[in-house]
């Protein structure tokens, strides 16, 4: 199992938590429009240090990011084997041949 997916399940242990003491707790309780917010936050937070060309604070930021996104899909039920699902379909296709069969 990869950190991510440990992460992914350490949030979703976390839904129905005490949110006085874990911060997923809390940001689930909020609801999924405030788990989407901060996941923007974050996101945006993560552009400008790669604008920036801060690598540490590019990794830093990066890793704020996953987890904000993870919380965001977990307020939705969505996993995220379902998303690797999603990638592993996609697996081998160029985005630009994606692109072209779209027209
Ligand atoms: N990876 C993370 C992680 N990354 C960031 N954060 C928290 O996300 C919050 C980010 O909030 P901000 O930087 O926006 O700070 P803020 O205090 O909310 O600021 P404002 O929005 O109020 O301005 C901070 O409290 C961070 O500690 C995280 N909290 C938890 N995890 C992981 O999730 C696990 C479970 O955490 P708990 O649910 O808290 O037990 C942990 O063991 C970690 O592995």
């Amino acid at each position: 199992m990869t950190g991510l997916q440990r992460l992914a399940e350490t949030i979703e242990s976390r839904k129905g938590a005490d949110p006085d003491t874990s911060w997923t707790a809390k940001l689930l309780s909020r609801g999924p429009e405030k788990c989407a917010e901060k996941f923007g936050e974050e996101a945006i937070e993560a552009i400008i240090e790669a604008v920036k060309g801060d690598r540490d604070r590019l990794v830093s930021e990066a890793a704020d990011t996953l987890y904000h996104l993870l919380v965001m899909l977990a307020a939705r039920d969505v996993t995220l084997a379902d998303v690797e699902n999603e990638l592993d379909r996609r697996e081998g296709r160029s985005g630009i041949e994606e692109k072209a069969s779209r027209k």
